[in-house]
């Protein structure tokens, strides 16, 4: 008995010691795994810096229009990778050649996803494009047609009539007004317009009798749906007042699009009312659509529609004509600042092509310091200045910061290409350091030297590059070959900038073309 009380007394010791170690090893989980939790997501949870910003706008009223300018000023202050929260959204600006690499080749499967604005949706039937939609298999079966078969070089080479075609039209144009003052934008927009939809259905709009009013009118929609996919929209950054539409960007959009609509529709129809031995292809020129509607016929098992091929067609006017037109502007803005460059260009034209002929496409690659002088302006005034924005879909590390999943990732292209730790004197327009010493041109377009990213890098880079870049020296060639230029003698010539989803320049450049050529049979 006695040894059991005395067992039982014991028992009941240790029993209450390890109620009293369980409830002390409770009270200290308690407190310390908080703790811990708190530590280590610290420590692995570590958001980029950025300027603090107001309950629920966040630092939405602090910032300018000019977000490439803003965003040059706070990475210089808070560093290569700073975070901003706009409205509901998390912005995150890489603005160093390492990190942008981090982010669009070493981590590019994790940031090869959009976030796209509610305009850009719209505008595309929905995101069934190639700009706006998720890295997924709808978007690589898209992207592989569109490069593959729209843009092969068999395909490039087999539209080279309807590119010729459309920039012989704008020569001779310039020769009717020459002596006058030319809006050299408006009229590289109005050209590229005419080369890309000659490329893409066969005839530029304003060629059919019947339709003589709806190219002009293409051209303005065409350029409103540019400006209202540009512009700021509260529905982006508060996604739960997108039903009110505040601005009117969705209506506006929806507008354009439907003007748009009518007349890609109309164009499909045409074409696919007209028997096979009918068609557009002559002697080896076969236009986009051609080559779309034979890739829905030869893939039957495909999904291939035509609303895909009208959300193609909206990519290519949209990101192909505003892109090419600036950048015609803005070399030959950088042109008539330094007459010398331009005197060169000039020089080097009259070796290849001569005066007694016109520039043709077989010309351009041998036009190295001309290539040199548009590099070195996408260099100095890169359309897309933060590129299109990519969206991780998980939380990754960039640079030992924290990117949160479903955040906005820019890459400040404009502030790495004027960097001095990359590029020399970066604010001198000098066409020189894009040339080797044989004579042939450093740096190219793809996107593997993260110093220079004009047209993106990685599986989002853009795909349009043979054509855009085709498109755009063979203009500027031709203008350059064809006409001097001189600049009006009462304006000032500043090479400001506005931005948008393409920087344009602030105030147009206007410039007085006169002839170069002797014969005028060179410019019918
Ligand atoms: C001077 C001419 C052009 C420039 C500077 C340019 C620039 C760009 C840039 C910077 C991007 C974003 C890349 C990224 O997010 O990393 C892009 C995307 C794109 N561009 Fe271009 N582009 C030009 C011409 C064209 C042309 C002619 C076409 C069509 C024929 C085109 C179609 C596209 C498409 C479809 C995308 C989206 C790619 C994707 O998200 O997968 N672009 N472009």
């Amino acid at each position: 008995m006695i040894s059991d009380s005395r067992w039982s007394w014991w028992s009941e010791l240790i029993t209450s010691k390890k109620d009293d170690l369980t409830f002390q090893l409770l009270i200290f989980s308690v407190i310390s795994l908080p703790i811990l939790w708190y530590s280590f997501r610290k420590a692995t949870f570590r958001l980029p810096p950025g300027p603090r910003g107001l309950p629920v706008l966040g630092y939405l009223p602090f910032l300018s229009p000019d977000l490439h300018h803003e965003f040059t000023k706070l990475g210089q202050r808070y560093g290569r990778i700073f975070k901003l929260q706009l409205g509901r959204k998390t912005y995150v600006i890489v603005s160093s050649s390492d990190l942008a690499k981090e982010v669009v080749r070493v981590q590019d499967d994790v940031f090869s996803n959009r976030d796209p604005p509610v305009a850009g949706i719209v505008v595309t039937y929905g995101g069934k494009d190639i700009v706006w939609s998720d890295n997924n298999s709808y978007w690589r079966n898209l992207r592989k047609v569109f490069v593959s078969e729209v843009l092969s070089n068999k395909n490039l080479e087999a539209s080279r009539s309807f590119r010729r075609a459309g920039v012989r039209k704008i020569i001779k144009h310039v020769y009717e007004t020459m002596g006058n003052e030319v809006d050299v934008g408006g009229m590289a927009f109005t050209s590229s317009l005419s080369v890309v939809t000659n490329m893409m259905w066969g005839k530029s709009l304003d060629e059919k009798k019947e339709n003589s009013n709806l190219g002009v009118g293409f051209r303005e929609v065409i350029s409103k749906i540019v400006e209202l996919l540009g512009a700021a929209n509260v529905s982006d950054l508060f996604p739960v007042l997108s039903r009110f539409d505040l601005q009117g960007v969705e209506r506006k959009i929806k507008q354009q699009l439907q003007k748009v609509d009518e007349i890609f529709q109309r164009i499909i129809d045409d074409r696919m009312s007209v028997k096979p031995e009918e068609s557009v292809e002559q002697e080896g020129r076969k236009d986009l659509l051609q080559i779309l509607l034979e890739h829905k016929q030869k893939d039957n098992t495909s999904t291939f529609s035509i609303t895909q091929i009208k959300a193609l067609f909206m990519d290519i006017v949209t990101g192909g004509t505003d892109t090419t037109s600036t950048m015609a502007e803005w070399t030959m803005a950088e042109l008539l600042k330094h007459p010398e460059i331009m005197k060169k260009i000039q020089d080097e034209l009259e070796e290849v092509v001569g005066l007694n002929n016109i520039v043709e496409e077989s010309h351009l690659s041998k036009l190295h310091y001309l290539d040199a002088a548009i590099k070195e302006t996408f260099r100095l005034h890169p359309p897309l200045p933060l590129l299109i924005g990519r969206c991780p879909n998980m939380c990754c590390n960039v640079g030992g910061y924290t990117v949160p999943k479903g955040s906005n990732v820019f890459i400040n292209v404009w502030a790495i290409h004027r960097d001095p730790k990359y590029w020399e004197n970066p604010t001198e327009f000098d066409p020189n350091r894009f040339l080797n010493p044989d004579g042939t041109t450093k740096y190219d377009y793809s996107g593997n030297n993260t110093n220079f990213l004009a047209f993106g890098s990685g599986r989002r880079r853009c795909p349009g590059v043979p054509l855009g870049e085709k498109m755009l020296v063979y203009l500027l060639a031709s203008l350059l070959h064809s006409f001097d230029w001189t600049l009006p003698k009462d304006k000032e010539h500043e090479l400001s900038d506005k931005f948008g989803i393409v920087l344009k320049k602030r105030n147009p450049l206007m410039a007085i073309p006169s002839q170069r050529l002797p014969d005028k049979i060179l410019y019918m």
